[in-house]
């Protein structure tokens, strides 16, 4: 973590909260301001939180041979280390972590095949089913948080499902492991190096956020770690969508020497889903920024 760094404090919404009006108000401020907060009474159990956590532990101490037999195809399956670099402007060898992504558990192939790769009970017994409760579960909260998105952008509670970008969502779960080592090498090495989410909404935890993605030197703060709270940030599609009113804000992990685990749920528009400019985010004095787009563009990668 940098030494140097304050800590930013990020508001905290309620998931529960029988107040929708004011937790809508508070996610609009939040999202404008920063495009980063917490999200508590999220409904995810704390014994399943756990139980991933530990799952996920077991996957990434299995041998690599083992691992790469689920080597990641269609966004689904392991990423080993150093296989990605976030900051694609970074010309060094990639970031230092270890990645499982599981898509849309009913997805299936032009063949009939469900498409997530999962390790078999004989190596990792019953890690699949808490994978997929995990999956179920954390997207349930990710569905009722996007109602009060919509509320926060002065739309109908369901817009984002009557315009199709939540039926279903484009959902993509990630275990990430950073082995935390640090690189005695002179290069800057990252756990995830500087980038913004693609999607509409990221339920996660992460340890550093800088604030204005356009300032030059950028100036970055620490977040928090809040047990049992979600840290949740803006995409990229969603600002495209607002019209830049809320904002998919730069986010990065340093390496601090310590193994860290973290769990996120990415949540992209399903791909048949044009995105384009609110009705509520444009007038005559600040029109749309941006034409429309088929979100199937931006899809994860
Ligand atoms: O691991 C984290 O805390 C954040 C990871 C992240 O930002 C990402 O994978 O997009
Ligand atoms: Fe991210």
């Amino acid at each position: 973590m940098n030494q140097t760094a304050k800590t930013v404090e990020l508001p905290i919404i309620d998931l529960a909260s029988s107040d929708r009006i004011s937790t809508a108000q508070s996610i609009r401020q939040a999202c404008i301001e920063c495009g980063f907060f917490y999200l508590i009474n999220h409904g995810v159990e704390e014994n399943l939180l756990q139980k991933v956590f530990e799952g996920s532990k077991e996957f990434f101490s299995l041998p690599l041979e083992e691992k790469i037999k689920l080597a990641r195809k269609d966004h689904r399956g392991y990423t080993p280390l150093y296989a990605e670099r976030l900051d694609a402007s970074l010309n060094l060898k990639g970031d230092s972590k270890e990645s499982f992504y599981v898509g849309p558990l009913e997805d299936r192939t032009p063949q009939g095949y469900l498409m997530n790769q999962w390790p078999s009970d004989e190596v990792l017994p019953s890690w699949r089913s808490t994978v997929e409760d995990y999956y179920r579960q954390v997207l349930n909260a990710a569905d009722r948080l996007i109602s009060l998105v919509a509320l926060a952008l002065n739309l109908e509670e369901k817009f984002f499902h009557n315009v199709g970008a939540w039926s279903p969502p484009y959902a993509l779960l990630r275990l990430i492991h950073y082995p935390g080592e640090v690189d005695s090498s002179s290069e800057e090495t990252f756990g995830a190096s500087a980038h913004s989410d693609y999607g509409m909404i990221t339920l996660l935890a992460s340890n550093g956020v800088c604030r204005d993605k356009f300032n030059k030197p950028r100036v970055w703060e620490d977040v928090q770690h809040i047990p049992g709270a979600f840290i949740v940030n803006i995409g990229d599609l969603m600002e495209r969508w607002t019209n830049l009113l809320f904002r998919s804000t730069l986010h990065r992990v340093m390496p601090v020497g310590q193994e860290r685990y973290s769990v996120a749920l990415f949540t992209d528009p399903n791909p048949n889903c044009v995105v384009e400019c609110l009705k509520t985010c444009c007038n005559e004095s600040t029109p749309p920024r941006y034409g429309q787009l088929c979100s199937e563009i931006l899809v994860a990668g």
